[in-house]
């Protein structure tokens, strides 16, 4: 029996009319957690040598909350098991520009011990180092453990330009000792100018004037290589949309 399923095969085919930076309402609904989840081990933070330690992530663009909730209880899962409680004392800050999603995630967090929401622009350079700094300063820590942005990149570079997009990067490897990143391919900046078009916007401010352009990831990698300071240690393969997830640490 044939099933009618929407087709969709990014985000970017949605409408970003209504969700220019990518913030939309509905994501978990076409791209659930597990899209990602899936390709995440379990045992990532034993993985990257953090044993039993308190660790820090930092969720960046994190939308109403699902994937970091998901990925928070993910990470805990294989020590949780057999015992009441974690043995691993994780915090999360997950943040977004968008005010109307972070209220929603605050409403459903289900560990606000441990996870918190705030409204923050990353492109906000002085702002998004003050709010960063402080949350680091509560724990004594100088850096997030592990840094998760997914699906960010392409909103940060359209709208804000190939200055925004490289600034983005070196902000997230100045933050964190992991970056664990999934940038969309150029395909996904096609095909969200073409939507706009059609709907009869204008074009996102930059697209045109985009210099870098072509393979996403390998540009990201040779920032994050040759200006930060980072390695690529380890890609977990591609998601159902085929984007790469790519984790790297600081030298
Ligand atoms: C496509 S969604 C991805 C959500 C989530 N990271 C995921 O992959 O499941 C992109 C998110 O990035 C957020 N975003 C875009 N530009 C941002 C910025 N400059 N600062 C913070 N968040 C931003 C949007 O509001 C949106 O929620």
């Amino acid at each position: 029996m044939e099933t009618h399923v929407p087709h969709v095969d990014s985000e970017e085919n949605e409408d970003p009319g209504a969700a220019p930076y990518g913030n939309f309402i509905n994501y978990y609904s076409f791209n659930p957690p597990e899209n990602r989840l899936g390709l995440i081990p379990e045992a990532l933070l034993e993985n990257i040598g953090f044993g039993s330690e308190r660790v820090l992530m930092l969720d960046v663009g994190c939308n109403s909350g699902d994937l970091s909730i998901a990925l928070y209880k993910h990470l805990l899962h294989k020590e949780a098991s057999g015992s009441d409680s974690p043995k691993r004392e994780l915090y999360l800050l997950g943040f977004d520009l968008d005010q109307d999603l972070i209220l929603r995630a605050q409403n459903s967090n289900p560990f606000p011990q441990n996870i918190q929401f705030i409204p923050l622009d990353i492109t906000d350079d002085q702002e998004s180092r003050t709010v960063l700094e402080s949350y680091l300063r509560k724990f004594g820590c100088p850096r997030f453990h592990l840094c998760t942005c997914f699906a960010v990149t392409m909103w940060v570079h359209l709208n804000h330009g190939d200055a925004a997009f490289l600034s983005l990067l070196s902000r997230l490897a100045s933050v964190c000792e992991y970056l664990l990143l999934e940038a969309q391919p150029w395909k996904c900046y096609r095909s969200a100018a073409r939507r706009l078009r059609k709907l009869g916007r204008s074009d996102f401010e930059h697209f045109k004037a985009l210099e870098i352009r072509g393979d996403m990831a390998a540009h990201a990698r040779e920032h994050l290589e040759k200006q930060c300071s980072m390695e690529l240690v380890q890609s977990f393969g591609n998601t159902a949309w085929d984007r790469s997830l790519l984790l790297f640490r600081r030298r």
